[in-house]
């Protein structure tokens, strides 16, 4: 009643969690040399919806502005921060942000990010340091379930080219790619039965990292895909080295941002199967402004997050006062640390309280 289907109101311990999660996500990117930056909440549909994007324009939140142009709330902060770095041109090539975007493809309409990008940096500098960074604050957030997905869009693309593909075949190609629907992409693919047999094989190429040594072995002879493999496994040794050893591949997962242009990377909760984090390599968004800019970057779920987080429980103490007592209850307060306290005037639930201070007759007597 009174809010838009997926609009909510937070209250309680979920919104501790999540600001517990942004205030530990700020200490990490601050000391890892991160440089904040917020971008406003209204922004122009074209920002997002132009051709070098492409975001839907259906699963943006819009209205028309008073000289008839359309405005979002904003959908994607990448796109937003590219954008503002091409206005503000500052040196710095690291940044950090944290927020609400909102589209209309998910359950609820506002979802919390907390993410970091990264400009100019190269093939596999960037990208080991983006996975350092997820590591890093997730060992500091105190999740240690979860595994981490690697992929790359260079491969599906590289078999692709030889197709001469409509925008909108194109686009039911990945679409069944990315649901691994092999009857979908053996139909649009018959008339090119070479092309059709490396996308069946691309489409089974995932599950834990052995699949990349296979992968480079059958494709040897393809130079750009031996590149790509063997810029994965650079990563899953970096990442085995950092403790993390249950890697995953799926080589042929598609881009779900159509910006992406290189390695893609997702981390999954293993105890809910939730994705908690996300990104990848954009080199070519910049284009839009006639820049080679190189960038990689990735967002964690903050709501996802919050909800896996433990956060230690803090003991509760109620002091008993009165209008005369009050002043005396609060100082007694400024005494006790790493305890919730509660002044009240009316006697409480005990079970709630692990000490109850009464000081109502207190200097009265
Ligand atoms: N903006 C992406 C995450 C990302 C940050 N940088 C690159 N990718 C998302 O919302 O999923």
């Amino acid at each position: 009643m009174f809010l838009p289907d997926g609009s909510q109101d937070q209250i309680g311990k979920i919104l501790l969690k999540k600001q517990h999660v942004y205030q530990i996500f700020n200490d990490v990117a601050v000391s890892r040399g991160f440089k904040a930056i917020e971008t406003p909440v209204i922004e122009y549909a074209d920002t997002f919806t132009n051709p070098h994007i492409g975001m839907p324009f259906q699963q943006l939140l819009k209205w028309f502005d008073r000289e008839g142009e359309i405005e979002v709330l904003r959908p994607d902060w990448t796109t937003a921060i590219a954008r503002a770095l091409m206005k503000l041109n500052p040196k710095e090539s690291k940044w950090f942000y944290q927020g609400s975007v909102f589209t209309q493809d998910k359950d609820g309409i506002e979802s919390r990010q907390a993410g970091i990008e990264m400009i100019r940096t190269a093939p596999n500098e960037g990208e080991i340091e983006t996975l350092c960074f997820a590591i890093d604050y997730l060992s500091a957030v105190d999740v240690s379930d979860y595994v981490i997905e690697l992929g790359h869009t260079g491969i599906y693309e590289t078999i692709i080219a030889p197709l001469t593909l409509t925008v909108e075949k194109e686009a039911k190609l990945r679409l069944a790619m990315h649901d691994k629907r092999q009857d979908v992409v053996k139909d649009l693919t018959e008339k090119n039965p070479r092309v059709q047999k490396q996308l069946l094989d691309l489409i089974d190429a995932y599950g834990d990292v052995s699949i990349l040594e296979r992968y480079k072995a059958t494709y040897q002879a393809d130079e750009t895909i031996v590149t790509i493999v063997n810029e994965l496994i650079q990563l899953v040794n970096v990442l085995k080295q950092l403790g993390i050893d249950k890697t995953i591949v799926d080589l042929g997962r598609v881009k779900q941002l159509p910006y992406y242009s290189g390695t893609m990377f997702t981390g999954y909760l293993t105890t809910s199967g939730e994705e908690c984090f996300s990104g990848g390599r954009y080199d070519k968004l910049y284009q839009q402004f006639n820049q080679s800019i190189s960038a990689i970057g990735l967002a964690f779920d903050v709501d996802v997050l919050a909800s896996a987080v433990e956060m230690d429980e803090r003991g509760r103490v109620a002091i008993l006062a009165s209008v005369d007592t009050h002043v005396l209850a609060e100082l007694k307060r400024r005494t006790i640390s790493g305890k919730i306290v509660d002044i009240l005037y009316t006697e409480p639930n005990i079970s709630d309280y692990e000490q109850i201070i009464d000081l109502r007759n207190e200097g009265t007597k």
